[in-house]
């Protein structure tokens, strides 16, 4: 990790995908301890900005470093044991039980698949920590939606990464694993890992998260929670009016169309 816990950095990074430019003259940093909520309408290309953090997308200009070096400088498993990244889909070509699918996250430490021993005890402890322990043995291609991307998310855990990247963490969630999910994040974060997921939630972004990439037409907004979560700078990236409701610790935004 460089100087400062700065575990990721864009400097003037630009993504163009399909000849449209996505993001331009992104500097930003992401330090261990911090937990980022990405947020944005729609195709803005808060997917996308996972991606080439992860090194999967090429930056059209300007560079990621990931633990101060180029993405493109580290080797398959040094990126690995850095980064690790929770697709917003996950494709099953086979059938396997669910605690294999989630030992798959230990390949780059040099795990393999044994009955028994401290893979399997940290994927076993990783499906627990996401509420699943009690599909351990079931078929990965008989769940259900949500619980087929928490074990998604259990592989990650299993992986151990310095920096976590999840594509909608939230997304297919009932309200009660959305609170758990966002939760685990902020524990991630305070436990000195860093954190960056792209939500549709508004409040629960400005809940769990310590700081916020707002993504818009129009440019970007990269800061604290408190400096970014305000109705201004929401407005000019999602293109509605916001206000915040309700009194005590926990006021709520509420968005009217224009
Ligand atoms: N594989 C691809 N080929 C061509 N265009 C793509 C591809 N992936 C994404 N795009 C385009 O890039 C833009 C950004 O997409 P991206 O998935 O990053 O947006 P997003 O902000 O994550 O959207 P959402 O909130 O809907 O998930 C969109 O216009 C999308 O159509």
């Amino acid at each position: 990790m460089s100087a400062g816990g700065t575990l990721l950095q864009a400097q003037a990074l630009e993504l163009r995908v399909s000849g449209r430019t996505l993001l331009q003259g992104l500097d930003w940093q992401v330090g261990a301890g911090e937990f980022w909520c990405v947020l944005g309408r729609n195709g803005v290309g808060k997917s996308s900005l996972l991606h080439a953090a992860a090194g999967l997308l090429a930056a059209s200009d300007g560079a990621f470093r990931l633990g101060g070096a180029p993405l493109s400088a580290l080797s398959p498993v040094r990126l690995a044991l850095l980064r690790g990244l929770l697709l917003q889909h996950q494709h099953d070509a086979f059938s396997m039980p669910v605690a294999d699918a989630v030992m798959a996250g230990r390949f780059a430490r040099g795990g393999g698949w044994a009955e028994e021993g401290e893979d399997r005890r940290l994927a076993l402890a990783a499906l627990q920590r996401v509420g699943l322990a009690h599909l351990a043995a079931a078929d990965l291609l008989k769940l259900s939606g949500g619980e087929r991307q928490r074990v998604a998310l259990a592989t990650l855990l299993a992986q151990d990464p310095e920096l976590y990247l999840l594509d909608e963490p939230t997304s297919h969630q009932d309200i009660a694993a959305q609170l758990q999910i966002m939760q685990l994040l902020r524990d991630l974060a305070a436990g000195g890992k860093a954190v960056v997921a792209s939500c549709h939630d508004i409040n629960l972004a400005r809940r769990f998260a310590t700081h916020v990439l707002l993504l818009g037409e129009a440019g970007h907004r990269a800061g604290t929670t408190a400096q970014t979560m305000l109705p201004e700078p929401l407005g000019e990236a999602f293109g509605c009016r916001f206000r915040l409701v309700g009194e005590g610790a926990l006021p709520l935004f509420v968005a009217d169309a224009l």
